[in-house]
């Protein structure tokens, strides 16, 4: 014999009805005995009649549609199948109705009645489509032996089994209809097994008359990985060991009822979840084996739970005070989730769903009530709203490292501990955290444990010159990422008066346009709003503008989650007290901040120098071409250029600064020796670098990028002469940037043929790196430094590398 229990989905409406006739009929050679729920959200409705009719409000329209949709089941079955025998009083549900709407009372045996209705309602209607078979109806309060209450009891198995044999046999058949949820005391009064109590009923069902499977079937495919209703790359189980799905059950998976397992597992009966609507995927398997190829099967998460912290002088080394909390909170049915000491005894720390707290903190009270008196105990500290995230897996047991992997993957997710606990068969391990931060925490484990497929959350701000390269270079590296395994999502663009944001992802085809329709600007309130909203977990803001409002704001945006990937140079160049401010923000909130463009654009120059530096090696002096804008420019001189010209062909292949006064002044090539400066550990500021300018002083000061573009000539014929005289001592000029005792300078030199700088020009740099390990030849390294090609790929590389381990 097989129990097959169907679910309120599976019998929401007349062609789900046929649907489970179907498939009871369909594998007809095993004798089955069903167990049903009531059609999908009648239950609810029954409860909600209840409710109302006690407080004494009008039910009548619930009342009225409840009876017109039962009756239109009734009479969709009745004509394709014939009459329907055992069509449940309704008339009787209507008086008890309103006998609790006069008295203003719903006494539990009432209750229990009225909200057991539904199942009868189902029993009924299948009882017809399966007529044909003549199936038998087995009597749900003759069979099923309850103790504990008439709503939430507990069904016995050793009473209830003979139950089901003297019954059965009074009427054999092939297949048998139970209602679920539905149980009777010894007194023989009605009684129910709790919300959702039918799959309860049908373990119990199955454990009595010794079943070989438990089918629960329901609107899943099986028990997932995690709740695929959050996360959408949750995979399904195909085999769970009893302990697992209890542990899973418990800790908030909603495919099973917590007490399903227990009754199946006692009697060693197999029990398979199946999808009523894809009958012949094959489904989770939970029985006496796990198989498993990874140690953690699947995670879940409870939430809307309180933690209550009894503690008090007291407490330590009183025998008997756990014992007395929890018989306390037991006395009023109060249900503990997690329990964890404090080792020094002075605090016990419980879990309890919220809605108990009132009647947890009451039994408390009662119970020591002297205590408090005498001080001996001080007021229960209460912490709401809080979840617990739980991993789950028999093969957990003896893997080292899980439990940091998890606690790892809580603070990826910038998740605050409360409160841990493991079972000491180690299936388990279970973390009590902000419930508000519940799916950002499963998400990140479960990336982490499962799919091992890891996402990146972009909002790009700046999409100009490099910017949009970057843009064309995520979309053409969609497949290359994919093989990898990395998620890359672009959720946000800015430029400097527009933020297009889109939760499907911006389309990297069609940006611009939309983005020029969007009515609001960058705030990062805006943009915390909707990585919550949609609960990202490696969200970055990459700043490919050269704003210093931006950058200004890099310690907030760290500080709210984000990483910063920057192409901008001014936060690095900002106070020496900001540079520090922005690194210790980044390691305190575990956030990643990269820079590597900063200095020769996609040159690998600043991870080198850490690489270096990390290892004890120390600068002793530094010198090289640091700009692609003047090393193109001085190089398109010596060919005869005239300054205007090369500067303004450097304009146009990417190499300039957004205004190219940045780079001729001498200001941006400072900014890179600062950054290489400060990254070697010295402490400076801008204004300590020793600048030689191309540009008179004042020059064009106060005008537009366009005007200083057209004043530019006026200069070409001065700095022509310079470049004729370096050529007649046989040399060429180059921009060059020096550290020499701690003293940094940029400028223009002459250098000979001989000079290891002469043939750096057409937008390359040279940088030598005279250090304790490399001398007396320094490190170097040398390759184009500008241009929004090579830009924009360090720029994506900084942005893998928060992926990357
Ligand atoms: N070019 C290169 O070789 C290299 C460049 N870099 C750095 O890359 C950065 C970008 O350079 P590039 O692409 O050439 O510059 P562009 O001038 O082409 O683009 C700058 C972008 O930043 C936007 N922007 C300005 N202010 C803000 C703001 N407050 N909020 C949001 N967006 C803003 C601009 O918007 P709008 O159009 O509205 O003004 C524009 O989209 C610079 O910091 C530069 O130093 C670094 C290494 C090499
Ligand atoms: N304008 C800069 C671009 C890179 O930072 C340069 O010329 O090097």
């Amino acid at each position: 014999m097989k129990v097959m229990k169907f679910g309120g989905s599976s019998l929401a409406n007349f062609e789900c009805l046929q649907q489970v006739a179907h498939l009871v009929t369909r594998s007809a050679s095993v004798p089955a005995l069903l167990v049903l729920s009531a059609p999908g959200g009648m239950t609810d409705t029954l409860v909600d009649l209840a409710e109302r009719a006690q407080k004494g409000d009008d039910y009548q329209s619930q009342w009225m549609a409840f009876v017109s949709r039962s009756l239109e089941l009734k009479q969709q079955v009745e004509a394709a199948y014939g009459e329907i025998k055992n069509w449940p009083d309704f008339k009787k549900l209507e008086q008890n109705l309103s006998g609790v709407s006069l008295l203003g009372v719903c006494p539990d045996p009432i209750r229990a009645y009225v909200i057991s209705f539904g199942e009868r309602i189902s029993v009924s209607l299948m009882q017809a489509l399966l007529g044909e078979f003549n199936p038998t109806y087995l009597e749900a309060t003759a069979c099923v032996v309850s103790r504990g209450g008439y709503l939430d009891a507990e069904a016995s198995v050793s009473l209830s089994t003979e139950r089901f044999a003297e019954e059965m046999a009074k009427l054999p058949s092939h297949i048998y209809i139970m209602p679920g949820f539905t149980a009777s005391n010894e007194a023989g009064e009605l009684t129910t097994l709790g919300r959702n109590g039918s799959d309860y009923s049908a373990a119990i069902a199955a454990a009595c008359v010794k079943a070989q499977v438990c089918q629960i079937w329901t609107d899943v495919d099986g028990v997932y990985s995690a709740d695929p209703r959050y996360i959408t790359k949750a995979t399904k189980i195909d085999s769970l060991s009893y302990k697992e799905a209890m542990e899973l059950s418990y800790f908030g998976a909603k495919v099973l009822h917590p007490k399903t397992i227990l009754p199946c597992a006692k009697a060693g009966v197999p029990c398979e979840i199946k999808n009523t609507h894809n009958p012949d995927a094959p489904g989770s398997l939970i029985s006496d084996v796990s198989q498993a190829d990874e140690p953690v099967k699947a995670l879940s998460s409870l939430q809307d739970l309180a933690m209550l912290t009894v503690s008090g002088p007291g407490m330590k080394g009183k025998v008997g005070m756990a014992a007395r909390v929890f018989s306390a909170l037991a006395q009023d049915n109060v249900s503990i989730v997690l329990i964890t000491q404090s080792s020094c005894e002075f605090s016990i720390s419980f879990c309890v769903h919220q809605a108990d707290l009132e009647l947890a903190l009451d039994a408390l009270q009662n119970a020591f009530e002297l205590e408090y008196q005498a001080g001996l105990i001080e007021p229960v500290q209460v912490k709401r709203d809080l979840a617990i995230v739980t991993l789950v897996g028999d093969n957990m047991k003896a893997h080292r490292g899980l439990a940091a992997k998890f606690f790892a993957s809580l603070a990826q997710a910038q998740v605050n501990i409360v409160a841990i606990a493991q079972d000491s068969t180690e299936s388990s391990i279970s973390a009590v955290i902000d419930g508000s931060l519940c799916n950002d925490a499963v998400k990140v484990c479960h990336e982490n444990f499962f799919t091992h497929i890891p996402s990146i959350d972009v909002f790009l701000l700046g999409c100009g010159l490099v910017g949009a390269e970057l843009i064309k270079q995520l979309e053409k590296q969609q497949q290359w990422l994919e093989k990898r395994n990395i998620k890359l999502n672009l959720y946000g663009v800015a430029n400097s008066r527009q933020l297009l944001l889109d939760e499907n992802g911006i389309d990297l085809n069609n940006w611009s346009g939309v983005l020029a329709e969007s009515q609001q600007s960058f705030e990062l309130a805006t943009v915390e709003k909707f990585v919550k909203a949609n609960h990202l977990i490696n969200p970055v803001i990459v700043d490919c503008s050269s704003s210093s409002e931006l950058a200004d704001q890099y310690v907030s945006f760290l500080a709210a989650g984000f990483h910063v990937v920057a192409a901008n140079k001014k936060a690095n160049t900002a106070s020496q007290a900001y540079y520090q401010q922005l690194m210790d923000t980044s390691l305190k909130n575990n956030r990643k901040f990269l820079y590597e463009t900063n200095v020769g654009a996609g040159l690998p120059v600043l991870d080198n120098l850490k690489l270096l530096f990390s290892a004890g090696d120390e600068l002793l002096s530094f010198n090289g071409v640091l700009s692609g804008s003047l090393s193109y420019i001085f190089g398109a001189l010596e060919d005869g250029l005239s300054l205007s010209e090369a500067t303004l062909q450097a304009k146009k292949n990417g190499f300039t600064e957004p205004d190219p006064r940045d780079d001729l002044s001498g200001t941006d090539v400072a900014r890179k020796l600062l950054i290489i400066a400060r990254e070697s550990g010295l402490k400076l500021e801008l204004s300590n670098i020793e600048v030689e300018s191309v540009l008179p002083q004042g020059f064009a000061e106060g005008a537009s990028i366009d005007e200083f573009m057209a004043q530019l000539p006026s200069l070409d014929e001065a700095f022509g002469q310079r470049v004729n005289e370096a050529r007649d001592e046989g040399k060429v000029l180059r921009y060059v940037g020096s550290i020499v005792n701690g003293h940094c300078k940029v400028g223009i030199e002459a250098v000979g043929a001989e000079h290891a700088l002469n043939d750096i020009r057409d937008g390359e740099n040279a940088l030598a790196i005279l250090s304790q390990y490399y001398q007396p030849r320094p490190f170097v390294i040398r390759g184009y430094g500008a241009g929004s090609q090579v830009t924009a790929a360090g720029v994506f590389s900084d942005i893998l590398k928060i992926v990357s381990r």
